[in-house]
């Protein structure tokens, strides 16, 4: 193995999805730092070659961070990259009483994952996958985040309820995995 890179997250069950999809197929060694890093407002792209240059910045070696939006489709998009502080304030419940005065109940769960190696002439590059769902009363287990409102399109069950290697398979998180380990296995 030539190339480490590592993963900065503080969030421990996206880290545990994401070593679950990735499996033995990955060809660099992946270590996690935890750090909290300042998100700044923004579209969604802009937000993850923030937070990624921002990475690189404290850790000066090849990074690689992921974020993840829930957009409402009902309210144009929102609140898209700011999830975490309306679930934190609102938690699963509010988030689909937020919704109560609209009919489109329709949303996408959005990941991307931003890698920045640090040499001079590259860029952040960006890997992303969508999961289109709708908004739920929740249901099932809580140990993560909005999985339990949200209900992804053709499936009665929401994350929460599935199995975890069944979100595995068609996950936002998975689809933009999917792209990400192309590239690496692609430019080893
Ligand atoms: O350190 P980072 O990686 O930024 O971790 P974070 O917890 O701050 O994560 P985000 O900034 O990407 O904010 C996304 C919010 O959505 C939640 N979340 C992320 N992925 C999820 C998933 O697959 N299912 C349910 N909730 C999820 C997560 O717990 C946050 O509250
Ligand atoms: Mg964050």
């Amino acid at each position: 193995m030539s190339k480490k890179l590592t993963f900065v997250t503080g969030n421990v069950k996206k880290l545990e999805e994401i070593v679950k999809i990735l499996g033995s197929n990955f060809p660099f060694e992946l270590n996690n730092k935890s750090l909290d890093l300042p998100e700044l407002q923004g579209e969604i792209n802009e937000i993850s070659v923030k937070k990624c240059m921002e990475a690189y910045k404290q850790l000066n070696t090849p990074v690689i961070v992921e974020d993840t939006c829930l957009c409402f489709n009902g309210l144009k998009g929102l609140p898209g990259p700011y999830i975490k502080w309306f679930l934190e304030k609102l938690g699963p419940e509010g988030l689909y009483k937020m919704l109560d005065g609209f009919e489109d109940k329709s949303a996408e769960a959005v990941c991307t994952f931003a890698y920045y190696s640090g040499e001079n002439d590259d860029e952040v590059v960006l890997f992303q996958g969508r999961t289109k769902g709708v908004i739920v009363d929740p249901r099932g287990p809580r140990d993560f985040g909005w999985d339990p409102c949200f209900q992804p399109e053709g499936y009665n069950q929401t994350y929460a309820e599935m199995a975890k290697d069944e979100k595995n398979k068609i996950s936002h998180r998975y689809r933009a995995l999917d792209k990400l380990q192309t590239y690496f296995i692609t430019n080893k």
